[in-house]
C-alpha cells in the first residue's frame, strides 16, 4: 500500500478507511491529512453510505506521532502541530453526514483512541488495549479525549475544548514533556546495538538457567526468570542457605500476588520451575548461568573455572557483579567469548534495568541472547562496556560521595536528602544508603578510590555508623529510624557521629561550616555525577548518550521527566556546570575537577549528548 491511508468501497456501500503506518500506525501529519482526505472523498461519493475506520496489521493506532514532539522540541516550531482536534476529529469525523464506525483491534492509544472516539460508534476485538497515556509523555490528550472520554460516560461536551487544546500546546514546550519524550525514544533506542542487532543473528532460546547464590540478588534474579517461564536451578553452598534462598523466592512471588501483579496460578507455575541444588550436577543441561555471590574476586574466579567445566559449550556464563572488571572474573577460564555481565538492580525481580556488560571478547551472539532474555523477563537491557562499576554505578559513584563531602563541610545531612528528593529522586542519598545497607558502601569504597584515584572523596562516616552499631534499615537504626508501619524518621542521635566525621575529615574552609543554598546543594551533588557521565561518554562505555540516560532512569530512579542525567545536564548547560565545578575544585579540591570532555564541550558550546565521532559506531568504543 503506497499511501498511508486508503479508502476501499464495497458493493454494500461501506467505505473502509485503512490506516497504514507501521509499526504502530502512528498518526503522523501525513496520516492525519490522509484520514481527512479519505473522509472528504467518502462524503462526496454516492456509492459510500457508511464508513469503517481500521488500522492495518492488527493495530488501530499507537497515537499521535511522538516524533512530532521531538521535532517541536528541537525547532520550537509549533506550526508543525496539525490542527486535529477541531478540523479533523470534530468537523471531519464527528460532524460527517455519513455514519462512521471505528473497528479497533490490538491497540488504540492516545490520539488513536481520540480518533476512534470521534467516530459515531466503536467496536473492539477482545483484549484490545485502550488508553490515554499522554501524561507519561508530559502532555494531556490533545485531540479532544479529555472531553469525549467523559462524554462517552455521560458528561456534556465542553466549551473548554479550545482551552484545553491550548493547555496541550503549552505542555508540549515544557522541559517535562521534552524529558519524557526523550526517555520514550531512549528506551527504544537501546535495543539497537551496532554489530549485534544489525548483523542478521538470531537469538538462541534460553529455557533453562542456573543461578549461583540465593542471597538478595540471586533470589531476585531467580524470581524474575521463573516468573517468565525460564526454569531455574538455584545453587547454594549449604542446605540452610539454600532453604533461605528458596523461601526468599517464594516470598518475592507472594509479594507480587499480594500487590495484584501476579495470579496465584502463575505463582504456582513459576515455583514449579524452580529447583534447589548444592552441587553442579544439574549444570550440564542449562543454557545460561548467572553467578550472584558476594563481591569476592577469588571466589568468583573459582566459580567461573568450575562452571566452564560442567556447563555445555553453548552455555552463557554471566556474572551479576556490580563493580568487578569482567576480564578479572573470567581470567582463569578459556571461555571469554561466553562471559558477560548481567547486572540487575535490587530488588532484581522489580527494578526494570538489566545492564549487560560486554568485554572485547564477549561474542555478539551471547550479547543478543542476553538482550532477548532481558526483554523476556520484562527488563530493559542496556548494553555497556567493561570498566569499574560499569555505566550506572560508575556514573553515580560521586552522588553519594558528593553528599558525604557536603556533610563534612557542615551541611545538614537530612537537608541534603530533602533537596535531592525534591529534585525528584525517590529518596536522598543517605536514606538510600540506609535502605541498601552499609555493606555495599564499604565494599565499593576502596574499589572506587583505587580505580578513580584523585577524584574520590573518602569519608569515614559509614565506618563510624557501623562502629556505633548502626546498620541502616537492616537493624532499624541508620541515619533514619526505621519502625514497622511508619515512614523512616531522621534520627537526631546520629549527630555526634556526624561531628566525629567532620572532625576526622577536617575539610571545612577555616574550620567553619559552609553556607549553601538548596540550589547549590543540589548542584554540588549532581554536577559531579554529570562530570563522571562525561567520562563514561568519552570512553565509549555506552553506545549513545541516551543509553546512559535511560539506564540512570531505570537503574537509579533518576526522574524520567528530567530525561536522564545527560539530557538534564544539557538543559542546565555544560558551560554553567563546567564553571561551577571549576569554582568548587579551587575551593574544595580534586573531587570536583572538571573532566576533559566536559571542559571541551563547555568551551566549544557542544551539547554533552552529541556524539564525538560521526556515528555511534565509535571505533574507540569499548563495546
Ligand atoms: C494528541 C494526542 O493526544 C497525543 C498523543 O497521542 S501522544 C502519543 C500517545 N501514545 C503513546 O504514548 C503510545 C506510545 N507507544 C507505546 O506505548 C508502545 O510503542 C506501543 C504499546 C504502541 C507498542 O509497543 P511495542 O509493540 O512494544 O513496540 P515499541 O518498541 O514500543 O514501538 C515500536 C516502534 O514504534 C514507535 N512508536 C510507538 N508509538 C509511537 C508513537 N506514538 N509515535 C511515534 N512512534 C511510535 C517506537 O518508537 C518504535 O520505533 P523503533 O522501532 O524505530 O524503535
Amino acid at each position: 500500500m503506497a499511501s498511508k491511508v486508503s479508502l476501499d468501497v464495497g458493493d454494500d456501500g461501506v467505505g473502509v478507511i485503512r490506516i497504514f503506518n507501521p509499526p504502530v500506525n502512528a498518526l503522523a501529519p501525513p496520516v492525519l491529512a490522509g484520514i481527512k482526505e479519505k473522509y472528504v472523498e467518502a462524503m462526496r461519493r454516492d456509492d459510500v453510505k457508511a464508513i469503517v475506520v481500521i488500522g492495518e496489521n492488527g493495530r488501530f493506532s499507537g497515537g499521535f506521532d511522538v516524533r512530532v514532539f521531538e521535532h517541536i522540541h528541537k525547532t520550537g516550531d509549533m506550526n508543525y502541530l496539525p490542527e486535529v482536534s477541531v478540523d479533523i476529529v470534530v468537523n471531519t469525523i464527528e460532524d460527517a453526514k455519513k455514519p462512521s464506525v471505528a473497528a479497533i483491534s490490538g491497540l488504540a492509544l492516545g490520539g488513536g483512541l481520540e480518533i476512534a472516539m470521534g467516530c459515531h460508534a466503536r467496536i473492539a476485538t477482545p483484549g484490545t488495549q485502550l488508553g490515554q497515556p499522554e501524561l507519561t509523555l508530559g502532555v494531556i490528550p490533545g485531540f479532544g479525549g479529555t472531553q469525549r472520554l467523559p462524554r462517552l460516560v455521560g458528561l456534556p461536551k465542553a466549551i473548554q475544548m479550545m482551552l484545553e487544546r491550548r493547555l496541550f500546546n503549552d505542555l508540549i514546550l515544557t522541559n517535562s514533556c521534552k524529558g519524557l519524550v526523550h526517555a520514550f525514544f531512549a528506551e527504544r533506542a537501546v535495543s539497537k546495538i551496532p554489530n549485534v542487532t544489525d548483523v542478521g543473528l538470531k537469538p538462541r532460546p534460553i529455557r533453562r538457567a542456573a543461578v549461583i547464590g540465593g542471597g538478595l540478588m540471586g533470589s531476585g534474579i531467580a524470581t524474575a526468570l521463573i516468573r517468565s517461564d525460564i526454569s531455574v536451578v538455584l545453587k547454594e553452598v549449604n542446605s540452610a542457605y539454600l532453604e533461605k534462598g528458596m523461601k526468599a523466592i517464594a516470598a518475592n512471588l507472594q509479594g507480587l500476588v499480594n500487590r495484584g501483579s501476579l495470579t496465584k496460578e502463575k505463582m504456582d507455575k513459576a515455583l514449579s520451575l524452580l529447583k534447589g541444588a548444592l552441587d553442579f550436577s544439574e549444570f550440564g543441561k542449562v543454557d545460561m548461568v548467572i553467578e550472584a555471590v558476594i563481591e569476592n574476586v577469588p571466589l568468583k574466579q573459582s566459580i567461573f573455572s568450575e562452571i566452564e567445566k560442567v556447563c555445555p559449550p553453548h552455555c552463557i556464563l554471566a556474572t551479576n557483579t556490580s563493580t568487578i572488571d569482567l576480564n578479572i572474573v573470567g581470567e582463569k577460564t578459556s571461555s571469554q567469548d561466553r562471559i558477560v555481565g548481567a547486572h540487575f538492580f535490587s530488588p532484581a525481580h522489580v527494578m526494570p534495568l538489566l545492564e549487560i556488560i560486554r568485554t572485547e571478547k564477549t561474542s555478539a551472539q551471547v550479547i543478543l541472547d542476553l538482550m532477548t532474555v532481558g526483554k523476556a523477563i520484562k527488563k530493559v537491557p542496556v548494553v555497556v562496556g567493561n570498566c569499574t562499576a560499569f555505566a550506572v554505578n560508575r556514573t553515580f559513584f560521586p552522588y553519594t560521595q558528593g553528599a558525604l563531602l557536603l556533610v563534612s563541610l557542615g551541611v545538614d545531612l537530612f537537608r541534603v536528602d530533602r533537596v535531592i528528593s525534591s529534585f525528584g529522586m525517590p529518596m536522598g542519598p543517605f536514606q538510600l544508603q540506609d535502605v541498601a545497607g552499609y555493606g555495599v558502601a564499604v565494599a565499593v569504597r576502596k574499589m572506587f578510590s583505587t580505580a578513580f584515584s584523585g577524584r574520590t572523596f573518602d569519608s569515614p562516616l559509614v565506618d563510624l555508623m557501623v562502629a556505633n552499631g548502626r546498620q541502616g534499615k537492616a537493624n532499624g537504626k541508620g541515619y533514619y529510624i526505621f519502625e514497622k508501619g511508619s515512614k523512616p524518621k531522621p534520627d537526631p542521635s546520629v549527630q555526634p557521629i556526624i561531628q566525629e566525621c567532620i572532625r576526622l575529615t577536617n575539610v571545612m574552609p577555616g574550620g567553619k561550616p559552609v553556607t549553601l543554598s538548596d540550589q547549590e546543594i543540589l548542584e554540588m551533588v549532581l554536577f559531579p555525577v554529570v562530570n563522571e557521565a562525561c567520562r563514561v561518554l568519552d570512553e565509549g562505555v555506552v553506545v549513545r548518550a541516551s543509553d546512559l540516560d535511560i539506564a540512570c532512569i531505570l537503574g537509579m530512579s533518576f526522574p524520567s521527566y528530567r530525561g536522564g542525567i545527560v539530557f538534564w545536564a544539557d538543559l542546565v548547560g555544560p558551560q554553567y556546570i563546567y564553571e561551577s565545578l571549576k569554582k568548587w575544585e579551587q575551593a574544595y579540591g580534586g573531587f570536583f575537577k572538571p573532566s576533559r570532555y566536559l571542559e571541551e564541550r563547555a568551551n566549544k558550546g557542544i551539547p554533552l549528548a552529541q556524539s564525538v565521532l560521526p556515528s555511534a559506531q565509535d571505533p574507540r568504543a569499548r563495546l
